[in-house]
């Protein structure tokens, strides 16, 4: 609520509601709503025979809903805003922005609310493409779009309910409701819409809808979203013909003041929910400190406790990394840590694979910055850097192209660990636990004798619900 009504407009709904029981309400003309449900969701609840209290269910919809959620902390999905869960329900909508936005509801048209939840509604299929490959899981998605005017308000007067209502939300619900899973089932309204902006789009045919008599309706592919122009192309080069695409930058651009507060909040929402979940992790978007770095990259900066000094670390642009909080850093304390990871999900069962190393940790601190470490993974490549083993480790699992590695030390007399067998695991000094989820798998303990070896098994089997644990003087756990 606080999000959707700036601060004068929460006290005159505040004064309001003190004052008389009226309803708080505002009337938009141009709102897109998307209603996205996982049909076999309830399947799931109900074949689980280990989940009595149903806790382990409920836990894979929050992760696959976080997911959802992050989306809207992406810089294009600034004025999608979610309105609640029904059962495994997603509903969202566009254009409801608040009084006195510097973008007025002239500007911020149809056309670019129903391309932008339509772009949310395929980042949700991508996101639960990505559950579903790392969990081993078979979630569907099944979405509904439709546009048009609706009334938003506050419903009650304890804990009030922010929410949006009428003919446009209630056959956005049934496009969702008579669609299928895998597609995006839209109104004409927004069909043609899409169709203009570069979708594809077929149409459905007569479909009835309760309320509304018959209605032609259309599918959209999730997959066929048109090009962004390339991020490194200023958005007005001639060379760029996507009209479309350029509007939306062009007026995202436009709308810096409210992105400033909206990813405001996102900062603090995400630190909040770190915070209370990991208890350690402080966010700041001030430049990197490195001054040969050409990037200037959010630093994420790891906090073990308010007297304790502070690791900084440099974020390199790894994808996914860090965009949730079960795929962000797990910030507790440093020391010794070794053990396994289990899944928090039901079905993967966890696999264990074990490199050892008859040396100390085998990622060592830069020579020249007391924070940050660095490996070089082939002669002539750009090292990776991090403020510590994990970050570093990381970077290596994401290295699509498993590079040959080779360690750059400070000592000349420490060996190259990509090449050292462990001869004999009596003599470990040091070592670290890989879990990684598995549907199914016999082998336990699974040894990798050097760290290629070990990346190799980590690009099999890694996935955001990976744990990488250390036994190592400079431990952290890592949450990939
Ligand atoms: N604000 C809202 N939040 C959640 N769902 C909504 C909202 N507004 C409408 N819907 C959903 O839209 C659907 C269509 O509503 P409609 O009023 O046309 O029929 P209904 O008779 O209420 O629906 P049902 O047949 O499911 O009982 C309903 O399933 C309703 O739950």
């Amino acid at each position: 609520m606080v999000k959707k009504l700036k601060q004068p407009k929460a006290e005159r709904y505040l004064n309001r509601q003190n004052a008389t029981d009226e309803l708080y309400h505002e009337s938009f003309k141009n709102v897109s709503v998307i209603f996205a449900s996982i049909p076999n969701y309830s399947k799931l609840n109900r074949e689980h025979k280990y989940d009595k209290d149903g806790t382990k269910c409920l836990k894979v919809l929050n992760e696959i809903i976080s997911d959802f959620d992050m989306l809207t902390y992406d810089d294009l999905f600034q004025t999608i805003e979610k309105i609640k869960i029904v059962g495994s329900t997603y509903m969202a909508a566009c254009g409801l922005h608040p009084d006195g936005d510097e973008v007025s509801e002239a500007e911020r048209s149809m056309e670019e609310n129903v391309s932008t939840i339509a772009k949310f509604a395929a980042a949700m299929f991508k996101k639960l493409e990505v559950f579903n490959s790392d969990g081993f899981q078979e979630f569907q998605l099944r979405v509904g779009i439709n546009a048009g005017p609706v009334i938003a308000g506050v419903i009650g007067a304890h804990k009030p309910m922010y929410d949006i209502w009428g003919d446009t939300v209630n056959v956005a619900s049934r496009m969702d409701y008579t669609g299928e899973s895998g597609k995006i089932h839209v109104t004409a309204t927004a069909g043609d819409i899409l169709q203009g902006l570069g979708w594809s789009v077929t149409c459905r045919g007569e479909i009835k809808v309760k309320g509304k008599g018959f209605m032609t309706t259309y599918y959209v592919d999730p997959m066929s979203a048109p090009k962004e122009p390339s991020p490194l192309q200023p958005p007005d080069t001639p060379s760029n013909n996507n009209n479309n695409d350029n509007k939306n930058r062009k007026s995202s651009q436009d709308t810096t003041g409210e992105r400033r507060r909206s990813s405001q909040l996102s900062l603090t929402s995400i630190k909040g929910f770190l915070s209370s979940h990991r208890g350690s992790l402080d966010i700041n978007t001030s430049k990197d400190v490195d001054t040969q770095s050409t990037r200037s990259l959010p630093i994420y900066k790891p906090i073990k406790n308010e007297t304790e000094t502070t690791h900084r670390w440099e974020m390199e642009d790894l994808g996914s990394v860090g965009t949730t909080p079960r795929s962000s850093f797990d910030s507790k304390d440093s020391g010794v840590v070794k053990g396994s990871y289990r899944p928090s999900y039901p079905s993967p069962v966890a696999e264990e694979a074990e490199w050892t190393a008859g040396a100390a940790s085998p990622l060592q601190k830069h020579p020249s910055k007391s924070s940050v470490s660095m490996i070089q993974t082939a002669p002539g490549h750009e090292p990776l850097r991090g403020s510590n083993d994990n970050e570093i480790f990381k970077q290596l699992i994401n290295c699509k192209s498993k590079p040959h590695l080779s360690l750059k030390k400070n000592s000349s007399s420490s060996p190259d660990l990509s090449r050292t067998p462990v001869k004999d695991s009596t003599s470990v000094k040091s070592s670290f636990t890989i879990g990684a989820s598995r549907k199914s798998s016999k082998s336990k303990n699974k040894r990798c004798t050097n760290v290629r070896q070990a990346q190799d098994h980590l690009l099999a089997h890694s996935s955001p619900h990976t744990s990488i644990m250390m036994d190592s003087e400079e431990v952290q756990s890592v949450w990939l």
